[in-house]
């Protein structure tokens, strides 16, 4: 489990694809929200002491579940603050990041920091996710977004069987994917490494794009 900042930062440099333009995009990203947060609430104020752990590297946990090879669309949904969409486009540079986000503040702040960072294949879809044209895409992110079963509901028409979903839940996961009902699924929960009670749902939908409900 990581606690400190220094552990966090060390845990990120391990990571294969923090290179050294990988870290300074983050270090960018970090100066900037620190700045952004004075003038719109993005991230709690306390959570900016351990910026590293609270919202880095809980971002970055999400890569060795996806293999460095893997082509496609990598769908963030509610990227709000950037999270975790900012932070996989930084580490993973060669990886087309699409960041749906539907507050105007939010999505003009996505933009300038994604221009800022040089994130040239990251694009914010500035627009409620019940808006975005349909897509498949091979990877469904989602930090604080909605609870699970609205969120299938709202995210499944861009999934295959193929489609990997990695859900932050916090200390809810285990409870979240137990009351699940309506969808056949190969999800299970992966230990967060930066809150022992909170967890990751993690897995496919089976037949993708909601077919099987
Ligand atoms: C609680 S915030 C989480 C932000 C970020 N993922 C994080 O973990 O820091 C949820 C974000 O989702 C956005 N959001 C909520 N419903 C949405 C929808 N239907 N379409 C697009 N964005 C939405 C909100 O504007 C907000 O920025």
């Amino acid at each position: 489990m990581i606690t400190t900042e220094d552990e966090a930062l060390a845990w990120l440099r391990n990571l294969p694809e923090c290179d050294a333009t990988a870290m300074e995009r983050l270090e960018l990203l970090v100066a900037m929200l620190a700045e952004e947060n004075d003038r719109q609430n993005l991230v709690s104020a306390a959570s900016l002491d351990q910026v590293w752990l609270r919202h880095i590297v809980d971002s970055a946990q999400l890569l060795p579940h996806v293999p460095r090879e893997t082509s496609g669309v990598w769908l963030d949904l509610g990227t709000g603050a950037g999270f975790p969409g900012l932070v996989i486009a930084a580490l993973r540079p060669g990886c087309e990041v699409v960041m749906v986000e539907s507050r105007s503040r939010r999505i003009e702040w996505l933009n300038r920091a994604s221009e800022a960072m040089g994130l040239n294949k990251a694009r914010v879809e500035g627009r409620r996710l019940e808006l975005v044209e349909t897509q498949a895409v091979s990877v469904i992110s989602a930090r604080a977004f909605a609870p699970l079963e609205k969120l299938l509901t709202l995210s499944a028409r861009f999934s295959t069987s193929d489609t990997v979903f990695l859900l932050p839940k916090g200390r809810s996961a285990r409870q979240e994917l137990h009351d699940l009902r309506t969808w056949r699924h190969m999800f299970h929960v992966e230990q967060s490494i930066t809150d022992p009670q909170a967890g990751i749902i993690v897995g496919e939908l089976v037949g993708g794009k909601g077919m099987s409900r």
